[in-house]
């Protein structure tokens, strides 16, 4: 089966400063990666590596199969790649509907998917008038992955989603992103500090330490002392 997504040797960095060491990963059509460790390991370089904010130095990204390696992130977008990204991404003059119609790529669908928005995230639509900079930082980062969901993508890459949420909306999140999965076959690479979180939700974990992947493994009842033990170290 082709992999929804193949990441080979893929190296990149900032100035003369390595900080994805040949990194090389594969995620299945519906799977869901979890990629955790500490802080400044570069994790989320590796996520814009794969979008090609960060340009690649060397190695390949394929999606479905297709060599996407220097491929603007517009157009990785339209193909079924979406990002929520771990920073404040939103256009904050804007409002909660404008925001998630700049999730898609063609505007025509937007009744129709924002349909689904309501259901997974009422607080959202009960507030699409509302400028996206006046919401709650949860609030907000519903918005960052709803944006996301909405374009219906084949893979999703998230960042931290669940940094600074409050336990009950926690759940939520890992609830619809089940269910999206489940309904839609959608492939995710999760990149999460919150174990408990992406632990629940990913089949696989990869554990990322300074650029490179150091342990891989299927999701079970050992995998958050193993996991513990890297972050130790
Ligand atoms: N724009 C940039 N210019 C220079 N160095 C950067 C830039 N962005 C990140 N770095 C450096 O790259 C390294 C990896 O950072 P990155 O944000 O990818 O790590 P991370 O694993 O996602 O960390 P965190 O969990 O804290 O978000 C860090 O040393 C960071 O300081």
């Amino acid at each position: 089966m082709t992999a929804a997504l193949e990441l080979s040797g893929l190296t990149s960095g900032y100035g003369s400063s390595t900080v994805v060491h040949g990194v090389s990963l594969q995620i299945a059509p519906g799977e869901i990666l979890a990629l955790v460790g500490k802080n400044g390991m570069g994790k989320s370089s590796l996520l814009k590596t794969i979008l090609a904010f960060l340009p690649a130095w060397e190695g390949a990204v394929r999606f479905d199969g297709r060599d996407v390696t220097r491929l603007a992130p517009f157009r990785k977008r339209a193909l079924g790649l979406a990002y929520a990204p771990q920073e404040q991404a939103l256009f904050q003059d804007l409002s909660v509907r404008d925001n998630l119609r700049l999730g898609l790529v063609d505007d025509r669908s937007f009744e129709a998917r924002l349909a689904d928005i309501s259901g997974w995230f009422p607080v959202l639509t009960a507030r699409l008038s509302q400028r996206a900079g006046t919401l709650s930082g949860g609030e907000q980062k519903m918005l960052i992955v709803a944006r996301g969901l909405i374009a219906e993508p084949r893979l999703f890459l998230l960042d931290e989603v669940a940094e600074g949420l409050q336990p009950s909306v926690v759940d939520r999140l890992a609830e619809v992103l089940a269910a999206i999965r489940r309904d839609r076959g959608t492939a995710m690479l999760v990149v999460e500090q919150h174990l408990a979180f992406v632990l629940g939700l990913a089949d696989r974990f990869a554990v990322f330490k300074r650029g490179e992947v150091v342990d891989t493994g299927p999701v079970d009842a050992g995998s958050a002392a193993r996991i513990d033990e890297h972050m130790r170290l």
